[in-house]
């Protein structure tokens, strides 16, 4: 097969999105990821993952959005997951105030499971479904300050605020992760080894499959 991909790469970042089933998750990603919606999507089982990468300060950033089931009976083994995560995306759905009062189950568990520097977002989605909303703009404004999060309305259906939603939390990492880079730079072998081997992309968590290398071959027992 022809190579295709040969694209640079500058950085790859995993990020999450969860929340309660049927609040929109498959369909933010459908959105971002292929610019597609349907009405009658399923419910996820198990975890899948999609990638698009953009351009961010003159870099390709590989955006590796994983979405998994709200529902707990389809959910994958948490751990796994999470496990490499620098971004989540925390889904209600603007007209199910459950879904809203569930979110701090859901902080809870990306507390526990996550990186504790992940960059979260808030997303009441459905922002459409205005004469049927549920949850006020103003509720779910106060608990993201109160907890440091991004807090975003948005529309899987009329694209509204979803390729915000993803710059939002793309741009905030990409500014963590330089950051630290220049911090390495400065303290030239100070710090983590595996974080800041110098190397551009970020993310390679194991449970993620990042093409290998052609020129990194081979290992052979
Ligand atoms: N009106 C409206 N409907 C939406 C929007 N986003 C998703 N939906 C609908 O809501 C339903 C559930 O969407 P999904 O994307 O499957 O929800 P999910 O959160 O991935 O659900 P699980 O996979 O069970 O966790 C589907 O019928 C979607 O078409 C939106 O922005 N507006």
């Amino acid at each position: 097969m022809g190579s295709g991909g040969d694209q640079k790469i500058d950085y790859v970042f995993k990020v999450v999105l969860i929340g309660d089933s049927a609040v929109g998750k498959s369909q933010i990603l459908a959105r971002f990821a292929r610019n597609e919606f349907s009405l009658d999507s399923k419910s996820t089982i198990g975890v899948e993952f999609q990638t698009r990468t953009l351009i961010i300060d003159h870099k390709s950033v590989k955006a590796q959005i994983w979405d998994t089931a709200g529902q707990e009976r389809y959910r994958a083994v948490t751990s796994a997951y999470y496990r490499g995560a620098v971004g989540a995306m925390l889904v209600y759905d603007i007209t199910k105030r459950q879904t809203f009062d569930h979110i701090p189950r859901w902080l809870e568990e990306l507390r526990n499971h996550a990186d504790k520097n992940i960059v979260i977002i808030l997303i009441g989605n459905k922002s459409d479904l205005e004469n049927l909303r549920d949850v006020p703009t103003e509720d779910a404004k106060e608990f993201a300050e109160k907890e440091g999060l991004f807090f975003l309305e948005t529309s899987a259906l009329e694209a509204t605020n979803v390729e915000t939603a993803f710059t939002t939390v793309l741009t905030e990492i990409y500014n963590i992760v330089n950051k630290k880079n220049l911090a390495a730079d400065e303290s030239q072998g100070n710090g983590n080894p595996a974080s800041l081997s110098g190397k551009k992309i970020i993310v390679p968590g194991p449970a993620q499959e990042i093409p290998a290398k052609k020129n990194m071959c081979c290992q052979t027992s």
